[in-house]
């Protein structure tokens, strides 16, 4: 390669003297990376090549600007010459993870995404067309109509599911690709045929890929090939010509072994094997793999990398504009006929619930069956209304892990710019609505009418939107806890944790006057929706009755037993409760939008802070020089 370097429409990515740090509080710093350069150029697929644990996925994550916060960096990384982040939808990235909507088909869920993902201006047929073709490619066309599957139960295999995920970024044709092991749990006429389509893409675009153990036919398809040992470079240049790097260095492959194989094995340090040098030489991995590292720094092939890297940030090429993708409108459409679709499979979604809450409603209603005016009647009512206020809207918690496989699909189609967060909340929230309004209505009725509460359609319909507004509060409640706790068990616990306070500073448990003032009082009792919700519900349901007592002479009246008994501020309507709980309800969802909107923002803002000086981050780590010297 001589006077190339980034022309119009292309993408030329360069990495000099890339560190990357890790800090963890078990093992303080860990250099991941130390000090890698390379390249990878249009036209090209480049193989990340080394053994379990070398730093493949950190480099890709790397130059893909993915790293985790807890990772620091420096060295340059330039796209086009320039230092510029890679705009949505100029670049894709397949993750090791395969993560998909487990309820939907391989064809449902690449037609959906080619729906998301390519414009507005393109007819929907030319979109099915890409799709199947997709597929086809991929190898596909038999598993088009099978689930997906996952913990709800079986469907696709492992391979399949890899090559959904990869067909899904495939499907716009990105400049530049990413892919994180795109052939593990694929047979080996499957990784060759999944690596033979992507290689077939190089035209025009860059293509990098980490790979375990290609085989030989999928090792030819290699046009680059980057080696790492425990994070330092044991090869950088054309694939072709690591053989004969290693027969230079004094490591020959044998005949009829797999290159690929041998490299790997002669530098795989975590095994405590040595290398035999000859009938009677042997070493050690760790020794052989310093051999290679220094037999490539001195070699003429690094020389070439370096000067190539800086032919290519010499030359300033274009900037890297966003693709068009769907409009909002569009994107939000077909998401909320995905989540939809997803939420009437998924039998954790709602149907469970559904049938719990019928079950607990027909309980409710036995307890309390025609409760009636009589003065035991109050705490009866006040009981009932409570627990559905309080009980059945927690276990609106039971949505959750659902919630975190869509979040998790959400996660990786917004960070590879298919849609923003915005489509995803307003999709969300209207596809649960229906669902909402059946899971409340039915257990509502069987509750309402069989403990014979306050009579008149509007008192029912009164307790049927406090019930519903909850039902959703609680829900947006479990969205912001994902988009802050890592994992859904321990989302579930803080999600539980938090209600279970509300409930407690709700005003039932302890009277509003006799709740601490301190937290439980204020702020808690005023921010708590439940307070708003027994408020209303009791309002609704007290205001406008009489209760008798046989040991007292005449009656009791509802408003003074909401004032005297339950505490309830009286200066306002029940109307005002449910205004209050449906103005939470929009701040909980502005809220989470909110917290994923800020990830976007904070993330890169701390891996700029994280970034620090090669010599800040050599001085943690030595091994290099010592290595170089
Ligand atoms: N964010 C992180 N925090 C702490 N350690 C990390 C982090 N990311 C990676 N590591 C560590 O860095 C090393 C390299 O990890 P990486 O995932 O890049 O390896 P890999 O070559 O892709 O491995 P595999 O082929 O098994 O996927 C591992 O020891 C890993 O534990």
């Amino acid at each position: 390669m001589s006077s190339q370097g980034p022309k119009n429409g292309e993408v030329w990515l360069t990495w000099e003297d890339l560190w990357v740090t890790a800090s963890s509080l078990k093992d303080g710093n860990k250099a991941i990376l130390k000090g890698l350069t390379g390249y990878a150029r249009p036209g090209e697929l480049l193989a990340i090549m080394g053994p379990s644990g070398c730093g493949k996925s950190t480099l890709l994550d790397t130059i893909a600007g993915r790293l985790g916060s807890n990772t620091r960096q420096s060295g340059n990384i330039l796209i086009n010459g320039r230092r510029q982040t890679l705009a949505y939808g100029s670049s894709a990235y397949v993750t090791q993870e395969d993560t998909l909507m487990a309820t939907l088909t391989v064809k449902e869920v690449v037609y959906y995404s080619a729906e998301l993902q390519l414009p507005n201006s393109m007819p929907k047929s030319e979109k099915k067309q890409i799709a199947d073709m997709t597929m086809k490619e991929m190898g596909l066309q038999d598993a088009m109509e099978t689930r997906i599957g996952g913990w709800s139960g079986k469907g696709t295999s492992g391979g399949q599911k890899r090559r959904v995920s990869i067909c899904l970024e495939i499907l716009t044709r990105p400049k530049l690709l990413f892919l994180d092991e795109p052939t593990s749990g694929l047979d080996s006429a499957a990784s060759y045929y999944v690596m033979k389509t992507i290689a077939s893409q190089c035209q025009g675009r860059t293509i990098i890929a980490s790979i375990h153990q290609p085989s030989t036919e999928v090792f030819s398809l290699f046009h680059s090939l980057c080696l790492l040992s425990s994070g330092r470079t044991v090869y950088f240049g054309p694939a072709s010509a690591a053989t004969e790097f290693f027969a230079l260095s004094g490591y020959p492959c044998p005949t009829l072994q797999n290159p690929s194989d041998h490299f790997l094995k002669t530098i795989n340090g975590d095994f405590d094997q040595d290398i035999e040098e000859g009938p009677t030489s042997r070493k050690s991995t760790e020794e052989v793999i310093n051999i290679l590292i220094k037999s490539y720094s001195d070699s003429d092939k690094y020389r070439a990398v370096q000067s190539q890297v800086a032919e290519i940030c010499k030359q300033e090429g274009e900037v890297l504009e966003k693709r068009s993708r769907a409009s909002f409108a569009t994107q939000s459409l077909v998401l909320t006929k995905r989540s939809f679709v997803n939420m009437s499979r998924d039998l954790g979604y709602y149907w469970l619930r559904l049938g719990v809450y019928i079950v607990i409603a027909i309980g409710l209603g036995t307890i309390y069956y025609d409760v009636g005016f009589s003065y035991s009647s109050i705490q009866a009512r006040g009981s009932m209304l409570m627990f559905v206020a309080s009980f059945i809207t927690f276990m609106a918690i039971g949505g959750f892990p659902s919630f975190v496989e869509e979040l998790k699909v959400f996660h990786r189609e917004k960070l590879n710019g298919h849609y923003g967060s915005g489509s995803f909340i307003i999709a969300n929230t209207l596809s649960a609505v229906p669902y909402l309004l059946l899971i409340y209505f039915i257990p509502g009725v069987i509750a309402y009418y069989l403990t014979r509460l306050q009579s008149g359609f509007e008192h029912f319909i009164y307790f049927a939107l406090v019930l519903f507004t909850c039902m959703m509060l609680v829900e947006s409640l479990m969205m912001i806890v994902a988009s802050i706790v890592p994992n859904f068990l321990m989302g579930l616990i803080t999600g539980e944790g938090i209600q279970a306070l509300k409930i407690l500073s709700g005003g039932f448990f302890r009277s509003p006057n006799d709740l601490p003032k301190v937290f439980w009082k204020y702020p808690l009792h005023y921010v708590s929706f439940h307070r708003y919700a027994y408020e209303g519900m009791f309002k609704n349901e007290f205001e406008g009755l009489n209760f008798h007592d046989k040991h007292m002479k005449g009656l009791i009246k509802g408003e003074d037993i909401l004032g005297n008994t339950w505490q309830m501020d009286m200066d306002y309507s029940k109307w005002i409760d449910l205004a209050i709980l449906l103005g939470m309800l929009v701040s909980y969802r502005l809220l989470f939008l909110l917290f994923v909107k800020a990830g976007d923002k904070v993330k890169p803002a701390i891996r700029a802070v994280m970034s620090t000086s090669p010599q800040q981050i050599n001085s943690a780590e030595t091994p290099l020089h010592v290595l170089a010297a």
